[in-house]
C-alpha cells in the first residue's frame, strides 16, 4: 500500500493544473508539500499514522509532513509503477499533479525538466533570521529558482512565506519579506502586485487549510484558496501530437510502456505513433492515467502508454512521440533567445554547455552570437557582440551536438523553452526562436 492515495474518477474529471514545488534548500518545501497531501485527503491514514509513531519516538515530530515524501521516494526507488509516477491532490476545483518531488540532490536540474512542464509554481520562503535572507542571496536557490521560471514562461506563482511560526507569527517579518523579495522579483520581470504572498507555516498548519488564528493581521485566502484561484493554461488540443518521453519500461505481460505528459494534440488508442529522433514507428495499444483506462490522451495528460513494434531499447528519455502526418521537429540548428544568469567570466562561440529542453538533455555549442538586446525592452543594442556576460540578453545560433527534438516557442512552449547548464550551475535560459531542422527518415 502506498503512503499517498491515487486519485478517484471524479478527481480526474477536474481541470488538471501541474505544480512545480520550489524554494531554497531547507525552506520547507518536502513539509508543505506532505501538509498539502495530508489536508486534502491524499496520504494513507495507516501508513502516516506509522511514520507520526515513528516520529514521535525520535522526538522529531516536525518531520513527519516532510517523510510522507521520503517514503515515497523510497517507494519509487524500490519497484516503479506507472501509477506512482505521479502524486498529486485535489482542491474544489483542480486536480493538482506535484511536478518533480522536492528534496532531490540534482534539484535544478529536475527543476528545470519539472519547471519546462509546470503550469504554475509555489515559491516555499523560510521566515526564519537567515534563512529567507540565504534563498533570496547570490548564491540562493529561490532567486535562481525565480529566474527558471520567468524564463521558462511560468507565470502563475504563489509565495508561501513559511514557518510563520519560528517568528511568532510577526506581521512586520512577513510584511519585510514581501517587500524585499517583490524587489527581487520586479529585477526578474515579474509584477509581485499581481502575486500572492501568504504567511503559512507548514508544521503548524496555519492559512494551509483554514484560516490560521494566530495570525488575524493576514486577512487573504488559505493556500488551498488560492491554488483554487489559479488559472487553467491553454491547452494545445488542436497542434499536431507531442509527448515528451519521461520513463520507458518493459513490463511483464505488457510489453514496452511509455510514461510522459502530453504538450499538444491528442493521443488516441489504436494511433500509429513515431518515436523522435530514433524515428522508430509503433502502434498504441492501451493508454493508462493514475490505474485508469483511457480512450485518449490531451494536453497536460500524465499518461503511460502500451505500444506494440517499438522495443523498451528503442525509447529513452528526452524523446518525444508524435504523428507521422506531423512528425516532431529534430533540431539540426536552433535560433534562440537567452538570459545569461551565472558565469564566472565570458560566453563566447564555442562554448559548449548542456541544453535540458522538455525532458532531454543534449551538449550544445554557441556557432554565432548574433545581438545583444536591452533586457527590459527588447530592442538590439549590439549586433554580433564578442562575448556575453552575466545579465546579457541575447538572440544565438546554437548547435545541438546530439540529435533533439525541439520545437518554435512560439508553436508549442513547453518544447521551445530550455535552460543551459555547465558543471552543476544553470548559466543561462533560453526560447527558441526559429529551427534548422535535421533530416530524419521515417521508415513505415
Ligand atoms: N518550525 C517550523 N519548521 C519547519 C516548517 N516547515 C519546515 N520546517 C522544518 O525545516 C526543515 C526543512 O524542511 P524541509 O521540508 O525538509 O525543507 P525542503 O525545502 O524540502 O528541503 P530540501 O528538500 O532539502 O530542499 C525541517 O527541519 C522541517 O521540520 C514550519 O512551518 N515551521
Amino acid at each position: 500500500m502506498s503512503i499517498v492515495k491515487q486519485p478517484q474518477a471524479d478527481a480526474l474529471k477536474k481541470p488538471h493544473l501541474n505544480l512545480a514545488v520550489v524554494g531554497h534548500i531547507d525552506n520547507g518545501k518536502s513539509t508543505l508539500t506532505g501538509r498539502l497531501l495530508l489536508e486534502t485527503g491524499y496520504v494513507d491514514e495507516k501508513g502516516f499514522k506509522e511514520i507520526e509513531e515513528e516520529a514521535k519516538k525520535l522526538g522529531k515530530e516536525d518531520f513527519k509532513y516532510a517523510w510522507i515524501l521520503d517514503r515515497l521516494k523510497e517507494e519509487r526507488e524500490r519497484g516503479i509503477t506507472i501509477d506512482a509516477m505521479h502524486v498529486g491532490f485535489e482542491t474544489s476545483k483542480y486536480f493538482f499533479t506535484i511536478i518533480d518531488l522536492p528534496g532531490h540532490r540534482d534539484f535544478v536540474k529536475n527543476m528545470i525538466v519539472g519547471a519546462s512542464q509546470a503550469d504554475a509554481a509555489l515559491l516555499v520562503v523560510s521566515a526564519r533570521p537567515g534563512e529567507f535572507e540565504a534563498a533570496i542571496g547570490p548564491q540562493g536557490q529561490a532567486r535562481e529558482h525565480l529566474f527558471l521560471l520567468k524564463t521558462l514562461g511560468v507565470n502563475q506563482l504563489i509565495v508561501a512565506v513559511n514557518k510563520m511560526d519560528v517568528v511568532n507569527f510577526d506581521q512586520k517579518r512577513f510584511e519585510q519579506i514581501k517587500n524585499d523579495l517583490g524587489k527581487l522579483m520586479r529585477l526578474l520581470g515579474y509584477d509581485p502586485t499581481k502575486v500572492p504572498f501568504i504567511p503559512v507555516s507548514a508544521v503548524t498548519g496555519d492559512n494551509i487549510k483554514s484560516k490560521s488564528t494566530n495570525m488575524s493581521w493576514y486577512n487573504g485566502p488559505t493556500l488551498l484558496e488560492l491554488l483554487d484561484a489559479l488559472q487553467p493554461p491553454p491547452r494545445l488540443t488542436d497542434k499536431p501530437l507531442r509527448m515528451p518521453v519521461q520513463d520507458v519500461f518493459s513490463v511483464t505481460g505488457a510489453g514496452t510502456v511509455i510514461v510522459g505528459r502530453v504538450e499538444s494534440g491528442v493521443l488516441k488508442n489504436g494511433d500509429r505513433i513515431v518515436v523522435m529522433p530514433s524515428a522508430k514507428v509503433g502502434d498504441v495499444r492501451s493508454i493508462e492515467t493514475h490505474h485508469m483506462k483511457l480512450d485518449d490522451a490531451k494536453p497536460g495528460d500524465n499518461v503511460g502508454i502500451n505500444v506494440r513494434g517499438i522495443d523498451k531499447n528503442d525509447v529513452k528519455r528526452g524523446d518525444v512521440i508524435g504523428q507521422l502526418n506531423a512528425p516532431p521537429t529534430v533540431a539540426d540548428e536552433i535560433v534562440a533567445r537567452v538570459v545569461i544568469l551565472e558565469h564566472p567570466t565570458a560566453i563566447g562561440v564555442g562554448y559548449t554547455p548542456v541544453m535540458h529542453v522538455h525532458t532531454a538533455t543534449v551538449p550544445t555549442q554557441f556557432i554565432e552570437l548574433i545581438s545583444k538586446l536591452d533586457p527590459r525592452t527588447g530592442q538590439t543594442v549590439e549586433q554580433k557582440p564578442q562575448f556575453l556576460k552575466k545579465g546579457d540578453v541575447a538572440i544565438v545560433r546554437m548547435k545541438p551536438l546530439k540529435p533533439v527534438v525541439v520545437e518554435k516557442y512560439s508553436d508549442m512552449p513547453a518544447l521551445g523553452r530550455f535552460a543551459l547548464r555547465d558543471m552543476g550551475r544553470t548559466v543561462a535560459a533560453g526560447q527558441i526562436i526559429e529551427i534548422k531542422p535535421a533530416k530524419v527518415e521515417i521508415k513505415t
